[in-house]
């Protein structure tokens, strides 16, 4: 079973969280500085940062785990951490130090946190917390003492109290941490399930190939600020001006192209035009006018490593990389 038990759909253009003008300042350290940042209903967002862009500040302001120097939060349109109350029932988080005690079990540490949980009734608690450890693959070491845990079973045991009870929203800091491979590849089995489940989730990450993978949203932080926010496959066409056009007749592309004063280059399946001063609909007919024949024509795309190292480098390096050739499928 999901863990969002069958939500209402979302509704378009609905957010599940958003801060306007967010900062926090630590003795004389800026670690957030105006973030506004918006997270849809029923996406998954992936907020990617070098260390100390102000992720996990940001993850605990919005959970009203800090309070902002300056600035507003909502979560599930509350404002935190005034009406923590009303929120936090419906979001589960996986946070640093979720505060488990050592020498308690896995189990018992996660009936503790079930206990606290207001939509679990008594009765229900042995079910759910048996369901988390089996959701997380954490069955067979749930007897065991905390104290003994590995950081990736902490962690597994932290996503567990995540997903006690069906959430709203499940906000998640760095999931990844200390997993094997195979428990990363859960993390994204769960993350999908949760999406398909409409419930929408948060999750920040370092790992770019994750977050490509498994999020439909991305906001970039670098030194406290976003530095780009928006639909994963948007973020990832912008700033690229070249159309990938598949055809069989490359070198006759390249001559139609250069007659409508298209600049163009030959690629791996035909050619790669400029549409910098052309636009693609006036490239595609171009081609076709000319008698090219043209199987596939798309923007393309960068890789978010590219895109990330653009955004997070000072301008001089991005230059060097804003040329990216390299065609992900
Ligand atoms: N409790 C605190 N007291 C003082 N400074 C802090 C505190 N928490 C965070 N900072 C500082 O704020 C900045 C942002 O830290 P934060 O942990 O939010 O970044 P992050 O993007 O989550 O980093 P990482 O990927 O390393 O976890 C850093 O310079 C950090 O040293």
């Amino acid at each position: 079973m999901g863990a969002s038990g069958g939500e209402a759909p979302t509704r378009p253009g609905a957010l599940a969280a958003r801060t306007r003008g967010l900062r926090k300042v630590y003795r004389g350290t800026v670690a957030v500085d105006q973030v506004d940042l918006e997270v849809p209903e029923g996406a998954v967002l992936g907020m990617l940062g070098p260390n100390g862009s102000g992720k996990t500040t940001t993850i605990r302001m919005l959970l009203g785990l800090v309070r902002p120097t300056e600035g507003e939060v909502e979560l599930l349109g509350h404002r935190m951490p005034e009406e923590a109350p009303g929120a936090l029932p419906d979001v589960g988080a996986l946070v640093e130090g979720p505060g488990f005690h050592p020498f308690l079990s896995g189990r018992e540490n996660l009936r503790r946190l079930a206990a606290a949980e207001p939509h679990l009734s008594l009765s229900d608690i042995p079910k759910a917390v048996e369901d988390a450890l089996e959701r997380v693959g954490l069955g067979a070491a749930a007897h065991r003492r905390y104290r003994g845990y590995s950081l990736g079973m902490k962690q597994r045991l932290g996503l567990a109290g995540a997903l006690l009870v069906p959430r709203k929203m499940v906000i998640l800091d760095e999931p990844t941490n200390g997993l094997d491979p195979a428990g990363t590849r859960e993390i994204r089995t769960i993350i999908a399930d949760l999406h398909a489940d409409g419930v929408t989730v948060l999750v920040s990450s370092h790992l770019l190939a994750e977050v490509e993978a498994t999020c439909t949203h991305v906001a970039v932080l670098h030194d406290g600020t976003v530095v780009a926010q928006g639909e994963l496959n948007e973020l990832l066409e912008t700033g690229n001006a070249g159309l990938l056009v598949s055809t069989p007749d490359g070198d006759k592309a390249l001559e139609v192209l250069r007659e409508n004063r298209i600049s163009a280059r030959l690629a791996p399946e035909g050619v790669r035009a400029d549409i910098t001063t052309a636009t693609a609909p006036q490239v595609v007919a171009a081609l076709v006018h000319g008698g090219v024949a043209v199987h596939e024509a798309r923007r393309e795309r960068t890789g978010l490593e590219d895109l990330f190292a653009r955004l997070t480098q000072n301008d001089a390096e991005a230059d060097g990389l804003s040329d990216v050739d390299e065609v992900r499928a």
